[in-house]
């Protein structure tokens, strides 16, 4: 069965908009990064961004058809500050990537693509009270995102997520994911960050997002990135050829800023 969206040539990006009408508004994400364009903004500072993630909040990774995809439990979990002005839950997070290294996040910086990126999705707890409810809202969701370079050496934190993908290569599988994270290793030492409103990278592209783009990456090995791209958009019972399905790349390119205002917060 053929997905309704995806990222081949006959159902990506561009031809999400036939199906899913808000990727054609004027408030989509990603978006590049024009350094030049960027505003600073001492609100930003005087309420410093802050987060809480207990390391045991991950309960299962899920193979979405589009990438993988860690759920946690929220309850203990808070984001707040910065560009927020309520407090915000984590729901889930996940990853995009390219079929090479010089593609692969969803924001770029001055036309520079990063290999990979990863997105921390929270829902405004304080004003809504479910995350589909908060999806369907101006300020209902805060998405933290975190830009991933290629070193030399293994994340070790990413490795506990990417040593289950081996139970979830088809669209559909998942497995537990109750292991214990550092989210401090997967988010960047600099606090420093752009923020912009925009929307989901994916379909349905509801605009409600308040993103965090910070401006330091983290680093992921060759080797890990290349587990990531053995996932298969299809499932068990639909993959013919071994190489088919391949989930090689889940990134949507830029859109256009246009009027919005493209705030920074560190040098
Ligand atoms: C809620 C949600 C789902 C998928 C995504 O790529 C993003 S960025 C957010
Ligand atoms: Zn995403």
């Amino acid at each position: 069965m053929s997905l309704d969206w995806g990222y081949t040539d006959d159902n990506g990006p561009s031809t999400w908009a036939e199906k899913y009408p808000l990727a054609a508004g004027a408030r989509q994400s990603p978006v590049d990064i024009d350094t030049s364009k960027a505003t600073s903004d001492n609100s930003l500072v005087d309420r410093e961004i802050d987060w809480s993630y207990p390391s045991n909040c991950s309960y299962r990774i899920v193979n979405t058809g589009y990438g993988w995809r860690v759920d946690t439990y929220g309850d203990d979990t808070a984001l707040s500050g910065g560009p927020l002005s309520e407090v915000y839950k984590l729901e889930q997070f996940h990853c995009h990537w390219g079929a090479t290294n010089d593609e692969g996040s969803e924001h770029t910086v001055d036309g520079k693509s990063y290999a990979a990126e990863l997105h921390l999705v929270h829902w405004n707890s304080e004003k809504y009270s479910s995350f589909k409810e908060a999806a369907s809202q101006p300020d209902g969701l805060a998405v933290l995102g975190v830009f991933m370079e290629i070193g030399n050496a293994d994340n070790a934190e990413l490795e506990k997520i990417i040593s289950l993908i081996p139970k979830i290569i088809h669209k559909g599988q998942d497995s537990q994911a109750s292991f214990d994270l550092d989210f401090g290793s997967l988010l960047p030492e600099s606090k420093h960050y752009w923020t912009y409103l925009g929307s989901l990278t994916t379909p349905p592209c509801n605009e409600c997002v308040i993103w965090t783009v910070f401006k330091e990456p983290i680093t992921i090995s060759e080797r890990q990135l290349e587990v990531f791209r053995s996932l298969k958009s299809v499932g068990e019972e639909d993959a013919i050829e071994p190489e088919e399905g391949k989930l090689v790349k889940n990134y949507r390119p830029p859109l256009p800023l246009g009027n919005r205002v493209l705030r920074e917060c560190g040098p």
